[in-house]
């Protein structure tokens, strides 16, 4: 059977085909007597594709996978893109709609056509994260596509090259350098609520106190990770046509034409849709010529300032020029790596967390009165003193980040393909297969988080002594995967959380707000990370000094 699957692989269909309605053309005319040879051609061209299709469709997922015991959908038209398609749901729901009708199921078999595999139960995870982690990469067709705006640095780097990157870039995330860090993203969320009360003060029109939070997001996101990871003041909360913030805007904006562009790379590889006559590829090779031009001279700067006077600079692209382990085309990689990962996701996650305390204004009612006990008016005017320790002591602030990160992790599905034949948990796992892990469903399950899993309880994170918990409630640690775990987890997370205090506390210790748009319009989309793909408009109250 195994043999027949290599014979007839979707690969060989096209030349198959061809070979085959060809040898008919020319030899069962002189057979048969009658009819073109071109009739012929077609008739069994039609024929043995039908036979292709059945095959796939019908037989192999059912007796010739090694997944065919495996219970699951096995589709024709994967639901991750159906997902992306869908405007007005988000598509984690339809993944939890899914798994309900396979109840106790800890793996489901995703695809007709090929080994993929959901998995439900979080247990499962340990092998892919920590024990076997490296018997797995992220899926080619994904990484060739997202190497376009993240570089080749330590998202997609693999194996040995990954081991290499991951030792020499992990100082520059330890815990007592982002401790360190804290004034700088204490100082700029203060100026980023200085900026809004100045405007919407200033404004006079009727709705004067809407803002889009989702671009401020991105400009602070971008402001701290201009500083952090290579020492430069991008200023962007004070200057929204940055040319850099414009390219990132232009490349990851959820819009429809970036979501068919991404699906067609995901599904037939990157060297095939370039080779399609699509405006989006030459869109696409503007914007990201640009970002690396724009790394690539960051790097040569960086550099030059670095020989003049080598002691200053202790931001990650500095640290990592000093290791002397990096040419500037890999520093160029990092940094294209550093800037993306470093503002999307945090840029998407505050702007999850503002909606979701739209909706609960008791919540934020509770996060400020603990703001206001805490926070002397001279922290909120901009003081930055033991900022670190104070933020990370607040049970509802930490609770709320936590709840709405379990809620709204913005890498709400990540793969990985296997590169050997191995396990995960029981299950043998072919070379070749793809792994599907879905934050947005396992940070959403039932069985784990209990009958109130979907709804938001920043008091699951604090413990009845009244101390911030690291679990939520949950019994293990792989129950919330929203930065993944092991070797290849989200070596930002530190930052990523320090980040969110501060600019948390800052908004809801100047302003209480409300949802200013229909909420049917706040749908969770995007290629990689997720935003509410219509922005997010909150009316915004200045709180009295
Ligand atoms: C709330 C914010 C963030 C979330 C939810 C998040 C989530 C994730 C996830 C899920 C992964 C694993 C992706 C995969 O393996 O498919 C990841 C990896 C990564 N993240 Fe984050 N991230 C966040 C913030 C950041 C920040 C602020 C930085 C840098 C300053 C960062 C840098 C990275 C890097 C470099 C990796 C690759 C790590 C490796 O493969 O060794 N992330 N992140």
């Amino acid at each position: 059977m195994a043999l027949l699957a290599r014979i007839f692989s979707l690969r060989t269909q096209a030349p198959l085909t061809a070979v085959v309605s060809l040898l008919a053309g020319k030899y069962l005319p002189r057979h048969l007597g009658s009819g073109s040879s071109w009739r012929y051609s077609t008739y069994v061209w039609l024929v043995s594709s039908l036979v292709y299709i059945i095959f796939w469709c019908q037989v192999y997922p059912r007796y010739v996978s090694p997944l065919r015991h495996v219970p699951g959908p096995k589709s024709i038209i994967s639901l991750g893109y159906r997902g992306m398609l869908k405007r007005e749901k988000p598509m984690g729901d339809l993944y939890l709609e899914l798994v309900k009708k396979y109840p106790g199921e800890d793996l489901l078999s995703m695809a007709a056509f090929d080994e993929r595999l959901l998995v439900t139960n979080p247990q499962l995870l340990a092998d892919l994260f920590v024990h076997r982690s490296y018997d797995y990469v992220k899926p080619p067709n994904v990484s060739n596509f997202l190497r376009l705006v993240l570089g080749n640095g330590l998202i997609l780097s693999e194996g040995d090259q990954h081991k290499f990157q991951r030792k020499n870039i992990a100082p520059a995330f330890n815990f007592r350098h982002i401790k360190n860090l804290y004034p700088m993203m204490w100082t700029k969320a203060v100026e980023m609520t200085n900026l809004l009360r100045s405007q919407i003060t200033q404004r006079e029109a009727k709705d004067s106190n809407v803002v889009e939070l989702r671009s401020w997001g991105s400009k602070i996101a971008m402001d701290i990770i201009g500083v952090a990871g290579l020492g430069r003041e991008f200023n962007m909360l004070n200057n929204a046509d940055d040319p850099l913030l414009q390219v990132y805007h232009e490349l990851l904006e959820p819009s429809q034409q970036n979501v068919a562009y991404a699906m067609a790379c995901f599904m037939f590889g990157l060297g095939f849709v370039r080779l399609l006559p699509w405006r989006m590829n030459q869109i696409f090779n503007g914007l990201t010529n640009s970002l690396g031009e724009h790394c690539r001279a960051m790097v040569r700067e960086k550099r030059e300032a670095i020989e003049k006077r080598s002691d200053e600079h202790f931001d990650i692209l500095s640290l990592l020029i000093k290791s002397d382990n990096f040419s500037d085309d890999d520093l160029k990689d990092q940094l294209l790596t550093f800037l993306a990962a470093g503002h999307e996701t945090t840029a998407g996650s505050i702007t999850w967390i503002c909606y979701l305390l739209s909706k609960h204004q008791d919540a934020q009612q509770k996060l400020r009165t603990e703001l206001q006990k805490n926070l002397s008016p001279g922290i909120l005017q901009g003081d930055t003193t033991d900022i670190a320790t104070i933020l990370e002591q607040l049970p509802y602030l930490n609770g709320v980040m936590n709840e709405s990160l379990r809620l709204y992790p913005t890498i709400p599905l990540t793969s990985r393909s296997a590169i050997r034949d191995t396990q995960l948990g029981p299950q043998f796992i072919a070379k070749g297969t793809r792994v599907l892990v879905m934050p947005w469903l396992l940070n959403r399950s039932p069985s784990v988080w209990g009958a109130d899993a979907v709804e938001f309880r920043p008091e699951r994170w604090i413990s009845e002594n009244g101390k911030p918990n690291q679990t939520g409630g949950a019994s293990s640690n792989y129950d919330m995967v929203t930065f993944m775990h092991g070797a290849r987890s989200c070596i930002g997370q530190g930052f990523a959380k320090a980040e969110l205090r501060c600019i948390l506390a800052a908004l809801a210790g100047s302003f209480s707000w409300e949802l200013a748009m229909d909420d049917a319009l706040v749908v969770p989309k995007g290629v990689i990370t997720i935003k509410p793909a219509n922005g997010l408009y909150l009316r915004l109250t200045p709180l009295e000094a």
